[in-house]
């Protein structure tokens, strides 16, 4: 039996980056992977495809040059189905490859095949290269899959899930999306700009939650604007797929008993924990009821030599999470220097059109903890950069405590928000102050100017032109 310090289950971002690191630092890893392609779903189903398909969008819709020349392209370039995945395809592809290069150089094996785990130190491999392996350590990497209710009928046709969306073979006409989580909300504004009539349904009455409550409604006026129609406090209660003679595909009805009609259905409402059918439980790892694996703080699971990362572990279940936490998995497996734990504060990106990325605390957070706060705010349209590009909407919002003026949380609306969000994201970590903000120069005309406008906005706002003191 081939025997290695570390097994891997899942080639995702969490498995990738963990299977690095400890082949990085001279041990020997083997990654089993059941997908022909390497890479899980932040590569072929999830972060990277649809990433892709909204710059494809942006192109087809013209959206971009709208704004700058006032000029409609949209007819001219009528996208189908192959333009609109050919981009996908190709990043895909790339990515895959990319990772199959980042082992071979690695030296590290790769299994294509299921893994289930036999006993602390036993993997066993099922399909292409079956096998049974032996490993000091294993890492369980298998990440998530889309919540499925029962009474839906995902047909990979017409009601669809977030993994065979990615499958149509035709641009619907009209979609019903479930879930304004960030899935929905990505999806619904990559259709509506590719000219699809989106009705998105959410159980809550606003999108979400998480966000400071401006930029929300910021961003659900701005899916108005390009026709996403909002069902809020209402769940699916049925989903019926109709005969062909139908000028519609579904018919569903709604908990708050309208019906609707679409040539599509995407029901994006969770996903849960890829942690079945590996044989953990029966070893003693604990899961909880979501399904998810628990871990202590250094990844290991009940089961010493078995230890657990990404989305199967649950919150935050992010591609960018997901990657540290196999990081600091392996450093604690092995007692490595560095990465002992991902840091507690991380930007959410959400790539909607335009896109939201935020770090820190919320307005409301403020507000709800008491605490003495000031607004700054500055907006995209206000901007030299923000002219240029022909940006109309889009906001940076900073969330200051008035007493040290130091930023406490920074939440932008806007194009290539999740770009500028790391700058922000410094201020925050480094408790940088309004007066270190105003004092600092920088490159004009660019959107990162908006910093300094928001921070001479909160000196305003904060009243502290009658105390000049301070920084
Ligand atoms: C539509 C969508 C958009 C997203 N966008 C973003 C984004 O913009 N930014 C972001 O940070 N995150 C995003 N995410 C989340 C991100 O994709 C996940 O957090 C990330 O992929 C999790 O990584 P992982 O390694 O834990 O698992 P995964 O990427 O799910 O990989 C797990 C791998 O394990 C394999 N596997 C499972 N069971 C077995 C087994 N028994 N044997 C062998 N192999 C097995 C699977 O085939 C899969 O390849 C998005 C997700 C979705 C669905
Ligand atoms: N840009 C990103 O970082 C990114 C993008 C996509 C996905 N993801 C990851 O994928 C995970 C899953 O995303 P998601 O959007 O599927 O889930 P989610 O949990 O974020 O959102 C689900 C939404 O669906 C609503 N909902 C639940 N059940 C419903 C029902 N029966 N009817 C109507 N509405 C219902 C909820 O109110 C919620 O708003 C996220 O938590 C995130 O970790 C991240």
């Amino acid at each position: 039996m081939k025997k290695y310090d570390l097994i891997i289950i899942g080639s995702g971002p969490a498995g990738e980056k963990a299977a690095v690191k400890a082949a990085y630092y001279g041990k020997q890893v083997a990654v089993v992977e059941k997908r022909a392609d390497l890479g899980g779903a932040g590569t072929n189903t999830g972060t990277l495809p649809s990433k892709t398909l909204k710059e494809t969008a942006l192109y087809y819709s013209g959206l971009n040059e709208r704004g700058l020349f006032g000029v409609d392209k949209e007819l001219e370039r009528a996208a189908n189905v192959r333009d609109f995945f050919f981009r996908k395809n190709q990043v895909v592809e790339q990515q895959e490859q990319g990772i199959a290069a980042n082992f071979k150089l690695h030296n590290i094996d790769t299994y294509i095949g299921t893994a289930t785990v036999k006993d602390p130190h036993t993997v066993v491999i099922e399909g292409k290269d079956a096998a049974e392996i032996e490993g000091e350590f294993i890492l369980v990497a298998t990440g998530s899959y889309p919540f499925q209710p029962p009474g839906i009928p995902f047909d990979g046709k017409f009601v669809h899930d977030s993994d065979t969306i990615l499958n149509i073979n035709r641009i619907p006409r009209s979609i019903v999306i479930v879930g304004a989580g960030v899935i929905g909300c990505e999806y619904a504004t990559i259709f509506a700009v590719m000219g699809t009539k989106v009705k998105l349904v959410n159980s809550h009455e606003e999108i979400l939650g998480f966000l400071d409550r401006e930029i929300c409604r910021e961003l659900t006026a701005d899916m108005e604007k390009i026709g996403i129609e909002f069902v809020f406090g209402s769940r699916i209660e049925q989903v019926e797929i109709l005969p062909e003679e139908h000028t519609s595909n579904v018919h569903a009805k709604l908990t708050n008993g309208a019906p609707i009609e679409a040539d599509m259905f995407l029901y994006a409402a969770g996903r849960s924990g890829a942690s079945h059918n590996l044989g953990l439980e029966a070893l003693g790892v604990e899961i909880d009821n979501r399904q998810n694996i628990v871990v202590d703080e250094k990844y290991s699971t009940k089961v010493p030599s078995i230890y657990a990362a990404g989305d199967v572990i649950g919150f935050p279940a992010l591609a960018s999470t997901s990657m540290d936490q196999g990081r600091v998995a392996v450093t604690h497996m092995f007692n490595f220097w560095g990465d002992e734990k991902i840091s507690e504060q991380f930007p959410y990106g959400i790539y909607t059109i335009p896109e939201v990325s935020v770090y820190g605390m919320t307005e409301d957070e403020a507000q709800k903890k008491k605490i003495d706060y000031c607004i700054g705010r500055a907006r995209y349209r206000d901007m030299p950069r923000g002219r240029i590009i022909g940006a109309k909407e889009g906001l940076l919002k900073l969330v200051v405590d008035r007493p040290t003026r130091k930023v406490l949380g920074v939440h932008i609306f806007g194009k290539i928000a999740t770009e500028l969000i790391h700058y922000g994201m410094d201020l925050v970590q480094n408790e940088d102050t309004l007066g270190r903000i105003v004092s600092r120069v920088y490159n004009t005309p660019t959107l990162h100017e908006l910093y300094k406008y928001a921070a001479y906005n909160a000196l305003i706002e904060g009243h502290y032109m009658d105390e000049p003191t301070g920084n």
